[in-house]
């Protein structure tokens, strides 16, 4: 019988890009370990679909090292590790600035460090390439005077990105993508939707399946690591 594919994992699969990539994945027979915050209903479809869904809050303290001794518990390899899990949050939201920063700085850059820290070595199979990717932003190169930092933390993502990209290689790759708008959230107002759409020169919401395309060209490659996939629809050409 031939062995089970390694599976991937993916943190915040639980709704919009982070599930639109376990679908993808699992409609392609690919395994898939997914981390989720909030029990939405579709984590109850996915199990009977096999995926295993794991409870992890990062605002926890020992999420990691339980979320990482678990995963080592149900497999000794991965395919890939994509650090998708975010919080968009804002100063406009949250006076208190260092408890944001804090949030910000783990959700962005703690965690994806000390999981790649953690299991970074399952990625390493002998018979094929690993990868982890970082799923950061296009605010990295030019910060957000309203998101100062969420875009900072995404910054440190992105660093980690060469770091781990030196420390990992050649057995596994590790890049980042940096999008700009993907799609909208159900509580954006029709002015914000007009204003956003505006900022970049191709002018739409371009839907999940744009981070799934970077994410396949990150998996057939051979040889990109270190690396950045923009996909923000010419925004710095504004
Ligand atoms: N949407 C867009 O247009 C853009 C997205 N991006 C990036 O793409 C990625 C996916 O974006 P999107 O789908 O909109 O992301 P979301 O804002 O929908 O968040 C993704 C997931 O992160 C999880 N999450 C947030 N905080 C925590 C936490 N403390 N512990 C565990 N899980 C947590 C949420 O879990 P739960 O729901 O289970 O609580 C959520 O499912 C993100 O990294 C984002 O920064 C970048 C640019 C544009
Ligand atoms: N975790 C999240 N990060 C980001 C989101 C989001 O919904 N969740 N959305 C954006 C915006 O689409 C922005 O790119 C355009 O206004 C950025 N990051």
């Amino acid at each position: 019988m031939s062995q089970a594919a390694a599976p991937i994992l993916i943190t915040g699969g639980a709704q919009r890009i982070g599930l639109a990539m376990v679908h993808h994945f699992i409609a392609r027979q690919q395994p898939v370990i997914l981390t989720y915050r909030t029990r939405h209903q579709v984590i109850d479809e996915l199990e009977t679909q096999g995926v295993t869904c794991i409870h992890a809050d990062f605002d926890e303290p020992d999420t990691i090292t339980k979320l990482t001794t678990d995963i080592r518990s149900r497999t000794n390899t991965l395919r890939a590790i994509i650090h998708n899990a975010s919080s968009w949050d804002c100063e406009a939201n949250n006076p208190d600035y260092a408890t944001l920063f804090d949030n910000m700085m783990r959700i962005h850059a703690k965690v994806p460090y000390l999981i790649n820290q953690a299991l970074g070595e399952l990625l390493a199979d002998d018979d094929a390439i690993g990868d982890v990717i970082h799923i950061t932003d296009y605010v990295v190169e030019k910060g957000s005077p309203k998101h100062i930092a969420y875009a900072a933390s995404k910054a440190a993502l992105d660093n980690l990105t060469r770091s781990f990209a030196a420390k990992f290689a050649s057995k596994v790759k590790v890049n980042s993508i940096a999008p700009s708008l993907i799609i909208f959230n159900q509580d954006d107002s029709e002015q914000y939707k007009a204003k956003t759409l505006k900022k970049s020169i191709m002018g739409i919401e371009p839907g999940s399946k744009e981070v799934i395309n970077s994410v396949e060209m990150i998996l057939n490659s051979n040889y990109m690591t270190g690396r950045t996939i923009q996909i923000d629809g010419g925004r710095h050409l504004r």
